[in-house]
């Protein structure tokens, strides 16, 4: 009678061939076992050696929770300005979740690092900047720092170091986003930018002057009930009906000016201007636009928008579903002060060739005589 070598010593020794499948068992089994370890979220706070610098401070603001570090974020970047606008809190519950899965589970497969900003939302204030940067949130391809940094005009002194650290990781094939309104008027902002990289996409969202001016003062007046009125702020000398361009609600609003400065650095064709009127009453068509000059995919498209009447403003939905939509808080959407017709009207004159010029400039009437 023959016997196997295994029975024959009365041992279970087994053959290379089953010692080779025992060894692939187990290299699967440990793969598994890491796979279901990352997907409960705890891969991330696996220390390896190549760590960098971003996902150290990643981790830290993991054992932090993420809300207190963005709060602290928050009120660093604020800048003593204490501007409810400028925080990074908007749809939140909406990218929320989507935030989380990529945080926890993606970021160790894909690679990510945290890189400067490849296209920048520069202006205007009151434009309706938070909205569009909050859309294009909802594209996968886009990573964006909900906060404004203020790096180019309050922060520079702290160093590009410093700017990175502020942007969410991104893998490769992402852009990195941020926007803050005040670069579009701030005089060092374009030399600044194009020493970071002259290949920067610069999105402006512009807004009838008139109505933005409005805007901004409702919004100082939200925080400073006994300002002047906006009649009295708009003249240097009510009586000589002299309009006072010092005024930075004023000022804000010659667009020509401002982009004078900017095609010192940039060609035309790296600026974006999005009409902040079209951006309420038709998102998508602008989201096209915005999307087509990124060069992403048009993902952020009609089904993610609900129209809600009570607001009138659109509010963002998820496709699939039927959860309810999410809006912009409540600092979007002012309700604006009476103003007196006749100061509108010297107001609409005065910016009227300001206007013209910027139409001749963009080589877009934005329709806003
Ligand atoms: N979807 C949606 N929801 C709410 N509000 C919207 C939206 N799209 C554009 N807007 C307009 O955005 C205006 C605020 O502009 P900004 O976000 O650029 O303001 S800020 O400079 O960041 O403070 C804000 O101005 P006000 O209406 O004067 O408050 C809105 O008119």
């Amino acid at each position: 009678m023959d016997y196997s070598p295994i029975l024959n010593n009365q041992h279970v020794v087994p053959s290379p061939h089953v010692k080779n499948k025992l060894f692939v068992f187990c290299i699967m089994l440990s793969l598994w076992v890491y796979m279901i370890y990352c997907c409960v979220g705890y891969c991330s706070t696996v220390p390896v050696p190549n760590l960098t610098y971003g996902s150290l401070n990643r981790l830290e603001n993991e054992a932090h929770g993420p809300e207190s570090d963005s709060l602290g974020a928050h009120r660093d970047l604020l800048n003593n300005d204490n501007d409810p606008d400028s925080r990074g809190d908007e749809f939140d519950e909406i990218t929320g979740e989507a935030k989380a899965f990529d945080d926890n589970v993606m970021s160790s497969f894909l690679n990510e690092s945290k890189k400067l900003p490849q296209a920048i939302i520069i202006g205007v204030k009151k434009g309706g900047t938070r909205a569009l940067l909050e859309f294009l949130r909802l594209h996968p391809d886009i990573r964006a720092v909900g906060a404004e940094p203020h790096f180019f005009d309050r922060n520079y002194d702290k160093g590009l170091e410093w700017y990175r650290e502020l942007m969410p990781e991104s893998a490769e094939g992402q852009l990195t986003m941020e926007k803050t309104p005040s670069y579009y008027v701030t005089k060092e902002v374009p030399a600044r930018i194009y020493t970071m990289s002259k290949d920067t996409k610069l999105i402006v969202v512009v807004r009838d002057p008139v109505t933005r001016a409005i805007s901004d003062y409702t919004q100082t007046r939200s925080k400073k009930p006994d300002i002047p009125s906006f009649e009295s702020l708009t003249f240097k000398n009510k009586s000589a009906a002299v309009i006072d361009t010092t005024w930075s609600a004023v000022q804000i609003g010659l667009y020509a000016k401002h982009l004078e400065r900017w095609l010192q650095y940039f060609p035309m064709e790296q600026l974006l201007f999005v009409s902040g009127e079209r951006l309420i009453t038709d998102p998508a068509g602008e989201m096209a636009r915005v999307q087509d000059f990124l060069g992403i995919r048009r993902v952020v498209t009609g089904k993610y928008f609900h129209f809600n009447p009570a607001k009138g403003f659109p509010c963002l939905k998820r496709p699939e579903g039927n959860s309810k939509p999410h809006c912009l808080g409540k600092t979007k959407g002012r309700t604006h002060p009476n103003i007196d017709p006749e100061v509108v009207q010297r107001l609409r004159d005065f910016y009227k060739p300001f206007n013209n010029k910027f139409y001749t400039m963009t080589a877009h009437d934005f329709g806003w005589d």
